[in-house]
């Protein structure tokens, strides 16, 4: 928590404005965040200086391990986030490739269980990774990414958190996520939760002990909206003990995390949070 409370103080101690064309608003800016997570000594990295709804965090996570395409898909599984990029942004509703409401193109999970060769495969990185890390091999390309600029016109957002790098070093295994694009108000809030659940995942899926997992973002910003309540209120706060993320052992496999796992399945222990803050958001 102190390293996400530090990142938000460095924004805006050290931040830059830049105005963005996407959104149409200025964002304080700052280049290059490295942020570290203790998976094996399960000390979950959410935020404690405001209510943090983690279950939609997570529910996003599986929604992209899932390969989701459809915003109505997130919300059948507790997870609203997608809503506004799919209905509400101009540029993707006038794209001509958007298959109707909810759609979100062939973004995130798309690319991650089925990216598209030139030669007509389509090609499932998630299953090779889980196939791979469970006999015990890393051949240093466990990479599982997001980001095809091939096809950004036929999804709603270029993907966020791009590329997830799998380590096994002996028995444990390790993670390095990159982010080229960071709403630290809200985005993070999520992607820490999602960072560390990728791991504990995996790990459980394939039969190993989670290590650490380091987080490395690009452009970290606040948006001009949301500076008043994080300077004003978020920063005043005095942030809690981490809790602990506690995943059902039953969870086994990649066919268990495709079709029977729900927001049921995770639990968290030892949470205590300040007031919760509504940040705006921008599509
Ligand atoms: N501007 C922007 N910021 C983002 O963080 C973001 C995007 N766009 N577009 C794609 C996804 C969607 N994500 C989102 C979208 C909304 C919330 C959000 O509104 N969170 C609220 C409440 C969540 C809830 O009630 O479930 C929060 O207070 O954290 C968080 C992440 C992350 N991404
Ligand atoms: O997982 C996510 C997804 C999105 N974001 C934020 C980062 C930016 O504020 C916007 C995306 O806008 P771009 O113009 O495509 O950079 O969404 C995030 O923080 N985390």
């Amino acid at each position: 928590m102190k390293q996400y409370l530090q990142l938000c103080q460095r924004i805006v101690d050290e931040g830059t404005w830049v105005d963005n064309a996407r959104t149409g608003k200025r964002c304080l800016t700052l280049i290059n965040a490295d942020l570290e997570y203790d998976v094996g000594g399960n000390a979950f990295p959410l935020i404690t200086t405001r209510k943090s709804y983690w279950k939609a965090a997570i529910a996003e996570l599986l929604g992209y391990l899932r390969g989701y395409s459809s915003a109505a898909e997130f919300r059948a599984i507790g997870c609203n986030t997608w809503n506004a990029n799919a209905n509400d942004n101009a540029a993707w509703l006038a794209n001509p490739h958007r298959r109707g409401e909810d759609d979100m193109g062939r973004v995130y999970g798309v690319q991650g269980r089925a990216w598209q060769g030139p030669d007509g495969r389509s090609i499932d990185q998630l299953r090779k990774i889980v196939d791979d890390l469970s006999q015990g091999v890393d051949d240093r390309g466990e990479i599982l990414t997001f980001y095809n600029p091939g096809e950004f016109h036929l999804g709603c957002l270029r993907p966020c958190m791009h590329t997830h790098t799998f380590s096994l070093v002996g028995e444990r295994l390790f993670l390095t996520s990159y982010q080229r694009s960071c709403d630290v108000p809200l985005g993070l809030n999520f992607n820490q939760v999602q960072v560390f659940t990728l791991l504990a995942l995996v790990a459980q899926i394939t039969g190993h002990k989670p290590g650490k997992a380091y987080h490395k973002i690009v452009n970290a910003h606040i948006y001009e909206d949301q500076l008043g309540p994080m300077t004003q209120v978020q920063l005043k706060r005095q942030p809690y003990a981490s809790p602990r993320l506690i995943i059902n052992p039953a969870i086994r496999s990649l066919e268990d995390l495709e079709t029977w796992v729900t927001l049921d399945d995770f639990q968290v222990e030892g949470y205590q949070h300040h007031d919760p803050i509504a940040y705006p958001f921008s599509v």
